[in-house]
């Protein structure tokens, strides 16, 4: 692929809930996603500390006939958040209940939830950090005390009902941990930070997958998947199956490492994991203003997006990727990005100075 073609005026047709390589689960086939989620703690894959942590709370609170303390996991969106919850409440033979921070905004929404649960049920409370600080007051006491204090009528009238509740346990889940309030962080008896998967991981995360979904693929052909995943088991999973598709129509169904290339070259995802609007952005930043720095906003227009599309969909992975910086100045280019992009910097790439000074931030 030649990346002199990039695209540097517009990402046209690149809307972030669209897009091949978007962590999030928007658009996901429901039943696809579950049908590969891991059962049980053995058939999880990486992230081995949080794995063998959780997997020592669990036994003890097992042995003592207890329900298993609070947890909270935090990590990034298709890291298996949802998928360990889930796996918690099998392991301790419960059932779970799913929702979310946005799904509760009264106090009133958690209380019928929290009076319905059953013993020993797992709530998983997914997006936690967005829940109303009603709610999260109420919260509170519910972890600690298992009970609510449910509040009746307005004003000088109103009365608070307590109301015991069986012992559960809250799995909640965060993308970032620093955002909840310290007396809710401080209620979780376990925390496990979910990490990016390295490509190993991943690749296995793929065999396990196309096992289930009954299609052969060759370790290279894995491998190639798998080092375009962006770190993350829901992408691998979502670009395994489009690569399916491609080589079932147009080659034995077998997915070796050069229809794994073809087929994602055909969608777009370049062999580090970059889609149309990650080029477009660093194609921009190293065409029309040599490396930077450049402003956000001048970015965004000369890409076509909106500014947060760029600051929040785009830049991440770039920065991850060691691709691009944000500096005080604007967002600046490294080396490694001219390098994949196949383009040579100017002398005085990166650099203070020359016409980088002309873009306001
Ligand atoms: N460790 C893993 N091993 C195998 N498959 C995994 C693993 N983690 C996640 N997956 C797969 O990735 C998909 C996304 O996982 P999951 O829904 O649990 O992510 P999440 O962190 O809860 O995402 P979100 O924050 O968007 O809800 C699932 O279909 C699951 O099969």
């Amino acid at each position: 692929m030649n990346w002199d073609d990039t695209p540097t005026d517009t990402a046209a047709g690149t809307e972030a809930g669209e897009r091949l390589v978007d962590a999030g689960a928007a658009g996901e086939d429901q039943a696809i996603e579950a049908a590969l989620r891991p059962k049980n703690l053995g058939e999880f894959v990486g992230q081995e500390r949080v794995r063998e942590q959780l997997d020592l709370v669990l036994r003890a609170a097992r042995q003592r006939g207890a329900t298993a303390d609070h947890v909270l996991l935090s990590g990034a969106p298709g890291l298996g958040k949802t998928t360990l919850s889930m796996i918690i409440a099998a392991e301790m033979g419960a059932p779970i209940r799913i929702t979310s921070g946005p799904a509760i905004q009264h106090a009133g929404d958690l209380a019928a939830i929290l009076s319905s649960l059953a013993e020993g049920e797992v709530l998983f409370l997914d997006e936690i950090h967005r829940m109303s600080r009603p709610a999260e007051e109420m919260l509170y006491m519910a972890m600690e005390d298992f009970r609510v204090d449910v509040v009746v009528g307005k004003g000088p009238g109103a009365t608070a009902i307590p109301l015991e509740l069986p012992p559960f346990t809250l799995v909640g889940a965060t993308t970032r941990a620093g955002l909840l309030p310290p007396p809710l962080r401080d209620r979780f008896g376990f925390t496990g930070h979910m990490d990016f998967y390295e490509p190993a991981e991943l690749e296995r995360v793929l065999h396990r997958s196309a096992q289930l979904l009954d299609v052969e693929i060759e370790p290279d052909g894995a491998a190639e998947i798998a080092g375009r995943s962006r770190g993350t088991p829901r992408i691998a999973n979502r670009l395994l199956r489009r690569v399916r598709d491609y080589a079932q129509v147009k080659a034995d169904g077998v997915i070796t490492r050069s229809i794994a290339e073809t087929a994602l070259g055909v969608y777009e995802v370049d062999g580090r994991g970059l889609d149309r609007l990650d080029r477009a952005v660093l194609g921009a930043l190293l065409k029309l203003f040599g490396g930077g720095p450049v402003g956000l906003s001048t970015l965004s227009v000369a890409v076509g997006e909106e500014r947060e599309t760029v600051e929040e969909v785009a830049e991440p992975f770039l920065v991850r990727e060691g691709l691009l910086a944000r500096t005080p100045r604007g967002r600046v280019a490294t080396p490694a990005a001219w390098e994949h992009l196949g383009l040579r910097p100017p002398q005085n790439a990166g650099g203070s100075g020359g016409q980088q000074g002309l873009f306001g931030v």
